[in-house]
């Protein structure tokens, strides 16, 4: 799993018990989901259809570092099934995963559309094959 992105834990994004809010951590969860999907499937107009069981293993406290990992489960013909994890940079300790987070690409009239993507593409590669055109 590569984990892309990173957060600093501030003030306004602690609960009650001045831990880590769940739902801080949803929101950056289906950020970073979205962000990869329209990345991969090169499509702005994509939207999270579902997500599994969340389990939060253990929190994480102001001045901590986080880190959120995205990888491909499936790709489907309009959706892009994704695994994510939520750790903490420095001790690795696991805050929270979600198994399953189904995105679907959407065309122009909202409706579900194949994205004709059948594995990771990278930047890199994208890149060198436009440059061999
Ligand atoms: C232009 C703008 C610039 C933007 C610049 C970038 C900004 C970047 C910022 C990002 C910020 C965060 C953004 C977050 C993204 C949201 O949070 S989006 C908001 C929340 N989501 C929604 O509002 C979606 C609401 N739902 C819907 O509109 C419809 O249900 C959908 C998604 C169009 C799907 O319609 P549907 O009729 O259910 O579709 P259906 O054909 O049955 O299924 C489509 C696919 O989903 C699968 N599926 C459906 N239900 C399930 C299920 N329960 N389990 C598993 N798979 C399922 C199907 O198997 C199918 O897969 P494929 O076989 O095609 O691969």
């Amino acid at each position: 799993m590569r984990f892309h992105t990173r957060k600093w834990v501030k003030p306004e994004d602690l609960n009650a018990n001045e831990t880590l809010f769940g739902g801080r951590v949803l929101a950056w969860i289906d950020e970073e989901a979205a962000l990869y999907s329209i990345i991969q499937l090169e499509n702005k107009k994509v939207v999270t259809k579902y997500m599994s069981e969340i389990n939060f293993m253990s929190t994480a406290k102001q001045g901590d570092i986080i880190e959120i990992g995205i990888e491909v489960v499936k790709f489907g013909v309009s959706s892009l099934t994704l695994n994510c994890e939520v750790r903490n940079k420095m001790t690795r300790e696991t805050i929270v995963t979600v198994d399953n987070i189904i995105m679907v690409n959407l065309g122009d009239d909202g409706k579900p559309k194949p994205h004709g993507k059948k594995k990771v593409e990278y930047v890199r590669d994208r890149l060198a094959s436009s440059e061999g055109n």
